[in-house]
């Protein structure tokens, strides 16, 4: 039987005058273009452990986003994929099949546990090509291999940092990419679980993968560790090569690493300016360097400048030559699972989330029904009282601005919490962006109506309101609506805006939709403002929720003095302008800014994916 997780060809990536431009924007003065990468050219081999050093700010992750694919937009040059030249349009895509970005930020979800999220992983990416007991193999395997076997049943939460960058690396390994990204896989973890990562990220690399990570300052026996060295300073590269030649590299310029110093921090120093050196020249003698490395790896020969220009020439000529040779890495990648398959996972993950968060759950739940309970009480038996209208008014109007706040607030805050995670999957494509909307939305709308139902029973109970079957449902309808709409709403918030801004935009949005309505009738609006009365979900839902109590020509209510201005409903809707409300045309709106706002989140949430 054919091994269902073969060995995966060679990937070698070169890159020539790659460049990144940025535009930056500041008050008052006219836009400024920044360049941050000046023309920076290379190679990453197959089974070589890469290092991009530099001191902050000069630019790693900057070119690691651009070789990764995971930023196109601003960057100019050329990259290559074994000869084959890497376009946005042409092989960005086939190349992310065979490639993985793994950031510096561990993004796992806490709520699994790790051999939950390895199978999870496995199912998503692996598809149903591979039967269930190679997949549980697969697992055991990665997890045992990066020495996780004892941890298979902890939660993702409670792993230490080097576990949880492990974790990582295993999640990606599951369709064994013959190219790593790590974006500083050692930050945050102590010497010794630096080494460990380095030593796994080495013996990735023996096994033939292309591993690149940038890295900050290692100390001498681990940066000893590494196959090949691409020393970034100023947006240039000022070293390209194998640790051990770094330092007579530079003692060519009259750099000299003194005795018994770390040769990474004398690297760091020289790019840091730390040494006066000219960055010109380094950055030419490193491209010599790189070429002269191109010419010995290729003719397994020694290089001198003639053979650097005839290389030059010969390369130029093996891009134009672009044949089906391969990416061919791609196309015998695993079959991923169809859409169906990843919502069925993903709504499966997620409810194993809530599951596990079911205190959070739990008070959200009694929170609703406690509000419900309070309200009721406060508003005891005013729904079935002539003198009490005006008070369930604003008991009617209270219920739909809480269920309103509440369904829009919890998304909006786990929105953009859950966003980091997404990106992290998406980019490394373990699913698409509609299955996983839809295993979101299906968990969060049921919850938000079992809490919305929470708070209107007990409400809606002790108030007195009638118990007619087509007033309750029209008016349970009305507020679940709302509730629905607002989540729809906290989502699209919490897509489009930084939580900061989300946090203040929701509710005051919420505010200022439903004064038009409540303390406002049509004809006392100025007609300027008459626009947000006619678009104000909420004016519908608030109006629809109290027409279903009074509308559809209700009885006389009881009065106990002598005479009762609102004992027939008729006049105090009258009176609100309510009697011609059409209660099918209003709900129809209400779900309709709902849909609306969720095929708006999808695309936003969609376009911010693929901006890169
Ligand atoms: N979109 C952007 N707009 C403006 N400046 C940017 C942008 N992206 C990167 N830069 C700037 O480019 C420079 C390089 O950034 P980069 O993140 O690549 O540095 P780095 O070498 O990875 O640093 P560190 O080790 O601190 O992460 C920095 O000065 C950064 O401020």
């Amino acid at each position: 039987m054919a091994d269902p997780f073969p060995r995966r060809p060679a990937v070698n990536i070169d890159f020539s005058d790659v460049t990144y431009r940025v535009t930056t924007w500041r008050k008052f003065k006219p836009a400024e273009k920044k360049e941050i990468l000046h023309g920076v050219s290379g190679e990453f081999r197959s089974g070589e452990l890469t290092a991009i050093m530099g001191p902050s700010g000069a630019g790693k992750s900057t070119l690691l986003n651009i070789l990764s694919g995971y930023t196109v937009r601003g960057s100019g040059g050329s990259i290559r994929v074994n000869n084959d030249e890497r376009g946005v349009s042409k092989g960005l895509e086939e190349f992310k099949k065979i490639s993985c970005y793994i950031q510096q930020d561990d993004m796992v979800r806490p709520q699994l546990r790790v051999r939950e999220a390895m199978s999870l992983a496995t199912h998503l990416k692996l598809g149903c090509d591979i039967p269930g007991y190679q997949k549980k193999q697969k697992v055991s395997e990665l997890l045992g291999m990066l020495g996780l076997a004892k941890s298979a049943e902890t939660y993702c939460k409670d792993l230490s940092g080097g576990q949880k960058k492990r974790l990582s690396i295993a999640l990606e390994l599951v369709t064994n990419p013959p190219v790593i990204f790590l974006d500083e896989p050692t930050t945050g973890l102590d010497c010794v679980s630096t080494t460990s990562c380095v030593d796994l990220l080495k013996q990735l690399a023996e096994q033939g993968r292309t591993m690149i990570c940038t890295l900050h300052q290692p100390s001498a026996m681990l940066f000893s560790k590494f196959s090949h060295l691409y020393c970034v300073a100023e947006g240039q590269c000022i070293y390209q090569g194998p640790p051990a030649a770094m330092t007579s590299f530079f003692q060519s310029f009259g750099l000299v690493c003194p005795q018994y110093h770390n040769p990474a921090d004398f690297l760091i120093e020289v790019a840091s300016g730390d040494y006066p050196r000219d960055l010109d020249s380094l950055a030419q003698a490193a491209d010599n360097l790189a070429l002269k490395r191109a010419i010995c790896l290729d003719k397994n020969d020694n290089a001198d400048e003639k053979g650097i220009e005839l290389y030059n020439l010969q390369s130029r000529k093996k891009i134009k030559q672009t044949s089906d040779n391969d990416l061919v890495s791609a196309k015998c990648l695993p079959k991923p699972a169809s859409m169906w398959l990843q919502f069925f996972h993903l709504y499966n993950r997620n409810l194993i989330v809530v599951r596990r968060d079911y205190f959070q759950i739990l008070l959200r739940l009694i929170c609703h029904l406690f509000i419900g309970v309070i309200f009721g009480y406060l508003y005891q038996n005013v729904g079935n009282n002539a003198q009490t209208i005006l008070a369930n008014f604003i008991f009617v109007y209270g219920s739909n601005l809480f269920l309103h706040y509440t369904g829009q607030m919890t998304v909006l805050l786990s929105f953009p919490l859950e966003y980091a995670i997404l990106t992290r999957e998406h980019f490394n494509r373990w699913y698409s962006l509609l299955p996983y909307c839809l295993a979101l939305f299906l968990v969060e709308v049921p919850l938000q109506l079992a809490c919305a139902l929470a708070y209107l029973l007990p409400g809606y109970y002790l108030t007195a309101q009638p118990f007619e079957t087509a007033r309750v449902s029209t008016f349970f309808m009305f507020n679940l609506a709302i509730c629905l709409t607002a989540q729809a709403t906290g989502f699209l918030s919490g897509a489009l805006f930084p939580v900061t801004i989300a946090v203040f935009l929701g509710p005051v949005l919420s505010v200022f939709l439903s004064v038009f309505g409540f303390a406002s009738k049509y004809s006392d609006i100025n007609a300027p403002l008459r626009p947000f009365y006619n678009i104000s979900y909420f004016r519908s839902a608030f109006q629809g929720s109290f027409y279903s109590l009074y509308g559809s020509g209700r009885s006389d209510l009881p009065c106990s003095e002598f005479y009762c201005h609102y004992k027939k409903p008729k006049v105090f809707l009258d009176e609100m302008e309510l009697r011609d409300f059409q209660p099918v045309q209003e709900i129809c709106y209400i779900l309709f800014v709902g849909v609306i706002s969720y095929l708006f989140t999808l695309f936003s949430v969609w376009s911010k994916l693929n901006r890169r």
